[in-house]
């Protein structure tokens, strides 16, 4: 399978959250101690470079999470922790774009994110990136800049959840394909974007940069 263009297959994306200590505090939520707390978004959500990012309807607060995305390659249930990178293909560099004032107000009710996270153009991806390009997926540089200014600047080694950890766990919740797209979680220096703004963001994997406007 070509999963250079796993996009086109439509696979599901599954999320982690507060999956940074210095995150989590920023936003004054609890920090996960023993699961992974896990979201979903559809296929719907993905853009790749040249489309732009929309706010979704209500939306005053729209934020940029940067995170390592992870490919699987190879389809599993109840996957082992030392089996679990056989498992990925690759990497691809994501933004989880929020709708923070949605998400806020959906917390407050104790309702499900969806609505916040999971819009159309709430996961745009950079070009992916082979697993045998990326020596350690625990030790990556991302960072993120708004119009030039740096907000976000964090490391994969800062994960609460790794890799291995995340896999192993949503497997035995969802059944991974060829092609699902999970993202990790954000470090701190989360912040507000609105029409007209760019936001880059890059990793130390190759030197990858990606660009994407907000409409
Ligand atoms: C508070 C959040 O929005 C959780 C999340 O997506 C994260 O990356 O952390
Ligand atoms: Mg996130």
């Amino acid at each position: 399978m070509r999963l250079v263009r796993f996009v086109e297959f439509g696979k599901k994306i599954i999320c982690v959250g507060r999956n940074y200590a210095a995150h989590a505090k920023e936003l004054g939520n609890a920090i996960p101690d023993e699961k992974p707390l896990v979201f979903l978004k559809p296929a719907t959500a993905y853009i790749t470079q040249g489309k732009f990012i929309r706010l979704p309807p209500d939306c005053n607060e729209l934020h940029h999470e940067v995170e390592l995305g992870v490919v699987i390659e190879k389809p599993g249930k109840n996957i082992t922790l030392s089996s679990a990178l056989d498992h990925v293909g690759g990497y691809v560099l994501c933004l989880d774009m929020t709708a923070r004032d949605i998400q806020t107000k959906l917390k407050a009710k104790g309702a499900p994110w969806e609505l916040a996270k999971a819009f159309d153009t709430s996961c745009p991806v950079g070009d992916f990136i082979p697993k045998d390009r990326v020596p350690d997926p625990d030790n990556i540089q991302l960072w993120c800049k708004v119009n030039g200014q740096p907000r976000q600047d964090g490391n994969t080694k800062d994960m609460i959840f790794r890799v291995p950890q995340i896999l192993s766990y949503i497997s035995q919740y969802f059944t991974l394909e060829a092609g699902d797209l999970i993202l990790t979680g954000t470090p701190e220096g989360v912040g507000p974007v609105k029409p007209g703004d760019t936001i880059e963001a890059g990793m130390s994997v190759n030197d990858f940069k990606m660009t994407f406007k907000v409409q």
